[in-house]
């Protein structure tokens, strides 16, 4: 049994469709990445699978039940982190854990201190003082400390620093090596590709590729930028020209600069060719970053991915006809602690109030979805 199924997972706000029948199916036990752009649908994925919000249409298993009758049963079973914390509160960190704890079943002792110090977190601070970055580390712990079967993570290292990063990750391991599923969205290549077993990447709202994070070609995109001294503009753009088949050239800037030349470009496969190339110069500054996702998804599968036919596209047909949304659900208690997702509101979702942690069961706020 998958610990994640989704079959034509279809939804629409309002006139617009965020998702595109989509299917997804996460393995027990496996860390599975769900990365794309911004706007690509992975929040709407995720709040769906936690049944934040309902879908227009298609199907829905997680931990082998239907997220709309799982009940706080199911959601204990879960931890989630949702994208953009918000959290209000006087109470303290320590105090909404201890919290959510007797909400979201045992926590090992010792746990909370454990992870706290390890994300390098002041749980005797009031939770309203905190840092973005902070108030984030709070919703990890939350979300880790009583070990759930399935994590649910949305972009959870948006305001962290490299070190609290590199912690993360490491927590992310230990939960796989002890069996927990991990779902992580994020719209940061590294970070998957440091962390994931599967990946899939969402462009407006459709799968454009799955697989092995070896498997795609994402990480094959890189800007490249450089100083060379001692060279004319017309030699190292005579020379950057001559590499081979494996490597394309996108968006090449070959400039004079004070002193030396600069070069600006987009390195789509092997870089081994534009090293050798630069070899032959003197190189006073050598830099290469992975670009934007959204980018690197364009790039490789075209302006138009997730609309139109790309190699490793899997094909979405939305269905013909879907149910629209529930009714909002009733308020939940205001009083606790609480995480809520801050994110743009339109008018068709005007009464909602999205996302909620869960350490764990799932409250829908004041007629979430
Ligand atoms: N409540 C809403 N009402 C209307 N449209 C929405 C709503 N929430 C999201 N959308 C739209 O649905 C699409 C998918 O959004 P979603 O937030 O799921 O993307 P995302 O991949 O998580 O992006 P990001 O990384 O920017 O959070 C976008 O076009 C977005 O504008």
């Amino acid at each position: 049994m998958a610990a994640i199924e989704t079959k034509a997972l279809h939804k629409r706000y309002g006139q617009h469709t965020a998702l595109h029948s989509l299917d997804l199916r996460v393995e027990p036990g496996t860390v599975f990445g769900l990365i794309g752009p911004n706007g690509a649908g992975k929040t709407t994925t995720l709040r769906i699978l936690l049944d934040v919000i309902r879908p227009s249409g298609g199907e829905v298993r997680v931990l082998g039940e239907d997220p709309q009758h799982g009940g706080p049963a199911l959601r204990r079973r879960i931890g989630y982190v949702p994208g953009e914390l918000r959290l209000d509160g006087r109470t303290t960190g320590r105090g909404m854990l201890d919290f959510y704890a007797k909400v979201s079943g045992p926590v090992p002792a010792g746990r909370i201190d454990e992870l706290a110090d390890r994300l390098g977190l002041d749980l005797d601070r009031r939770v309203r003082t905190l840092s973005k970055g902070n108030k984030q580390k709070l919703g990890l712990v939350q979300a880790f400390m009583h070990e759930p079967e399935l994590l649910i993570l949305d972009e959870p290292t948006s305001g962290l620093d490299p070190l609290v990063q590199r912690a993360f990750l490491q927590l992310v391991r230990e939960a796989r090596d002890r069996g927990q599923t991990i779902l992580l969205s994020s719209h940061v290549l590294s970070e998957i590709q440091q962390a994931a077993d599967e990946v899939a990447v969402l462009s407006a709202g459709r799968v454009v590729a799955a697989g092995d994070v070896a498997s795609l070609r994402l990480g094959a995109v890189r800007r490249m930028r450089a100083g060379i001294a001692d060279a004319s503009v017309a030699s190292v753009r005579d020379a950057l020209g001559r590499t081979g088949a494996e490597t394309t050239l996108h968006d090449l800037e070959v400039t004079d600069g004070t002193g030396h030349v600069r070069v600006a470009v987009t390195i789509e496969g092997d870089v081994d060719p534009i090293v050798k190339a630069l070899a032959r110069f003197r190189v006073v500054d050598l830099t290469l970053e992975e670009p934007d996702l959204e980018e690197s998804v364009l790039r490789l599968y075209g302006e138009g991915a997730g609309a139109e036919a790309a190699p490793s596209r899997r094909e979405a047909t939305p269905p013909s006809s879907a149910p629209a949304d529930p009714p909002p659900s009733s308020p939940a208690p205001s009083d606790p602690p609480r995480l809520r997702r801050d994110r743009r509101r339109q008018p068709s979702e005007a009464a909602s109030s999205g996302d909620l942690p869960s350490a764990g069961p799932v409250q829908h706020e004041g007629g979430a979805r």
